[in-house]
C-alpha cells in the first residue's frame, strides 16, 4: 500500500487499528501516524516504528488516509483543527459513533470522499467485523478503504441508515459476548474447574460455535438440535436459562443500547 495512514485519536479503538495494521504488515510502520494530546500512552506503538505526534494538522498533511477515532463529542473540534489541511488527496474515514456523513461534510466543507467505518476492538488481532458506508468515493477509493478493513477482519458495506444498528450489533457486541464468556467461566468454576481451565474451555467452545455457523452457514437452532439429547442435561440447562430470561434479556439489552445511541 503506497498511501500513508493517519489515525487521529490513539485511544482504545485508534490504537487497536494501529496494532492490527502492524500485525498484518499492511504497510510500513513508518507510514502510520497516530495522534493524541497525551502521547505517553502510545510508547509501545512508537517502539514498533509508528510515528506518534500530538499535532493533528501535521499528521493529516503527511498522510492520505485519515481515520478519525475520537469520542463523538470531540469530532467537531478535532475536525475543525485540521479542516484547512484536507485536500483532494485525502480519504476521510470516521469511526465515531453516531456522527453522520452529512455532519462530517458540513464541518470539512470539502468535496472529498467520506467514509464511516464501524469496527470492533478485535481489529487489533485482524478479527474485526467492520461495517462501512461512504459517499463521494470512486471505485478505486472505495476499494482502498475496503482493502484496509478487509485485511483486519470481515467487511460489509451497509446503508448509512443502518450504521447505528451496526454499532450496537458489531461493536458493542464484543462487550456483550465478553459477558457471556465471563458468566460461563464463573459457572465453570462453580462446577469444579480452576479459572485457567474454565477460561480455556469456554473460549475455545465459543470460538468453535461461531466457526461452526460461519463455516457451515447453518442456523444456531440447527446446531443446538445436534447437542440437545432428549431428557439430557443440555436442554434442561437451556430451558432454565430461557425461564430466567436469557434470550429476552439479550434482545432487550440490544434494544436499549440502540435507543441510547439514537438519543445521543
Ligand atoms: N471502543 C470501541 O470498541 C469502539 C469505539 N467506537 C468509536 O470510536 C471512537 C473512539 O472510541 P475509543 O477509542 O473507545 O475512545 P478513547 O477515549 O479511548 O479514544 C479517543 C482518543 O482520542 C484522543 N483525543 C482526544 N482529543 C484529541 C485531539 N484533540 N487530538 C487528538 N486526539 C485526541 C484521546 O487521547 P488524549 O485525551 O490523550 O488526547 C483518546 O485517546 C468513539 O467515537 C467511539 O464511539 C466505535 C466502535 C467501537
Ligand atoms: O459504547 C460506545 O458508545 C461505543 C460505541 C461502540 C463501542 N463503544
Amino acid at each position: 500500500m503506497n498511501k500513508k495512514i493517519a489515525i487521529i485519536g490513539g485511544g482504545n479503538l485508534g490504537s487497536a487499528i494501529a496494532e492490527g495494521l502492524l500485525k498484518n504488515k499492511f504497510c510500513d510502520p513508518a507510514d502510520i501516524t497516530i495522534t493524541k494530546r497525551r502521547i505517553e500512552s502510545l510508547k509501545k506503538l512508537s517502539e514498533k516504528g509508528v510515528a506518534i505526534i500530538s499535532d493533528n494538522a501535521e499528521a493529516v498533511q503527511q498522510s492520505e488516509i485519515i481515520i478519525l477515532a475520537v469520542k463523538p463529542y470531540q469530532v467537531s473540534d478535532v475536525l475543525h483543527s485540521f479542516q484547512t489541511k484536507l485536500t483532494q488527496k485525502h480519504l476521510l474515514v470516521s469511526v465515531a459513533t453516531g456522527v453522520l456523513i452529512s455532519e462530517l461534510q458540513e464541518i470539512i466543507k470539502k468535496n472529498i470522499p467520506v467514509f464511516r467505518a464501524m469496527p470492533n476492538t478485535a481489529i487489533s488481532i485482524e478479527q474485526s467485523m467492520t461495517c462501512l458506508s461512504y459517499t463521494n468515493a470512486n471505485e478505486s477509493q472505495a476499494a482502498t478503504i475496503e482493502k484496509i478493513f478487509s485485511s483486519l477482519g470481515r467487511v460489509v458495506i451497509i446503508d448509512e441508515k443502518l450504521m447505528e444498528a451496526a454499532t450496537i450489533l458489531g461493536s458493542c457486541g464484543t462487550a456483550y459476548a465478553m459477558r457471556f464468556i465471563r458468566a460461563s467461566i464463573q459457572g465453570g468454576i462453580e462446577i469444579g474447574f480452576d479459572v485457567a481451565t474454565a477460561s480455556l474451555i469456554v473460549e475455545q467452545t465459543v470460538k468453535g460455535a461461531a466457526e461452526l455457523l460461519m463455516q457451515k452457514g447453518s442456523h444456531p437452532e440447527q446446531e443446538i438440535d445436534k447437542v440437545t439429547t432428549p431428557k439430557g442435561c443440555t436442554i434442561a440447562g437451556l430451558n432454565e436459562m430461557e425461564h430466567q430470561g436469557f434470550s429476552s434479556s439479550l434482545i432487550k439489552g440490544i434494544a436499549v443500547s440502540y435507543k441510547k445511541i439514537e438519543k445521543t
